[in-house]
């Protein structure tokens, strides 16, 4: 079953107190930043107290991602080798903006892992997109390594990069959106939309939430624990869904007992490509506490 990721949350790599908590809020990922949330003077500490939370912290069913600084920096590599060390599950990579970036990051993690005597393979990717050529490059850089897990649009520097800013209607990232969107279900990865920096403004969170969540990506970065329930609440499916989505399953069971791939229900076409949906609805159910592991719903 596909790894549910609602949420990544953005935890500032030189923040020793939001680094121990960062567990106890339900995202599905959590992803501590060594990148443009800690001052060049803080690097180096960053680094060690995200290699010792790694190594100490219990955070439970979370997902850990490290975004780590770019290549282009004196850091990256000894970001990469203290992550791999401390048995990272994700490196996110900044600032993609080619596929050689994510081929060059890929050498370094499997050097390091040969260096630590690690399984080769074991830490996977993901690939930030924040600029033009980042976004125009998306169906590739989604293709080049079998690690990615998933690409990612960071807003702030792309609408930087397009000298434009973040508008209520969200129309200056449709393109990137799309791409993004198209590039990582052409690879058959996942894909990730950007934070949303007014933390308070839960209106405006909540309609961009709606926006990304019916073009069809898998989740959000967000920045604060509020915003986690509030991308739980839109994209747990509704009871209609839910009871819809069993009747599916139940449908092409019985279709598979007859040796047929197809049925039809309520007078509509159930195929492969519905049932797909169905599952993921009833994943995303599970993943809502809104049915039992059986599929039951929970207040009938
Ligand atoms: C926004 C704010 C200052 C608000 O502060 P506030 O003080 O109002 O927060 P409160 O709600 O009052 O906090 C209540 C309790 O939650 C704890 N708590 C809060 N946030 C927590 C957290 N993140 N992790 C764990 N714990 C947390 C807090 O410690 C407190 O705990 P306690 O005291 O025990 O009650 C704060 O959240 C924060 O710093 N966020 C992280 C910011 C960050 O990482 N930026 C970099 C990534 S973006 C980027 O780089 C752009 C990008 O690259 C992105 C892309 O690529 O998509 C692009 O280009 O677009
Ligand atoms: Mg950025």
């Amino acid at each position: 079953m596909e790894r549910l990721r609602r949420t990544m949350m953005f935890v500032p790599g030189n923040n020793p107190a939001m680094i121990k908590d960062a567990g106890i809020y339900g995202a599905d990922s959590i992803m501590f930043d060594l990148e443009d949330s800690v001052s060049l003077a803080e690097k180096d500490a960053a680094r060690m107290l995200v290699f010792e939370a790694l190594k100490n912290v219990d955070y439970g069913n979370s997902e850990l991602v490290v975004r780590i600084n770019g290549l282009d920096t004196d850091m990256g590599k000894a970001d990469i080798y203290a992550m791999v060390k401390a048995g990272v599950e994700v490196i996110r990579l900044p600032k993609t903006e080619t596929p050689d970036d994510v081929v060059e990051t890929e050498k370094i993690i499997a050097e390091a892992e040969k260096f630590f005597g690690i399984e080769n393979g074991r830490t996977h990717m993901m690939a930030a997109i924040e600029s033009a050529e980042g976004v125009l490059n998306a169906p590739a850089i989604a293709k080049a390594s079998d690690r990615l897990i998933g690409i990612a649009l960071g807003a702030e520097d792309y609408v930087t990069n397009m000298k434009t800013h973040r508008y209520p209607d969200g129309a200056e990232l449709s393109f990137a959106r799309n791409m993004i969107l198209h590039g990582a279900r052409a690879a058959g990865i996942a894909a990730f939309d950007t934070v949303y920096s007014d933390v308070d403004n839960t209106e405006g969170f909540n309609h961009e939430v709606e926006i990304i969540h019916e073009l069809g990506f898998d989740g959000k970065s967000v920045i604060n624990p509020r915003q986690i329930p509030l991308v739980n609440a839109i994209y747990a499916p509704s009871e209609k869904e839910i009871r819809n989505a069993k009747a599916v399953l139940n449908a092409i069971e019985e279709a598979h007992k007859k040796g047929s791939g197809v049925i039809s229900l309520h007078g509509k076409m159930v195929d492969k490509p519905v049932v797909a949906r169905a599952e993921r609805t009833m994943a995303l159910a599970k993943a809502s506490h809104l049915v039992d592991k059986e599929g039951n719903i929970y207040v009938e």
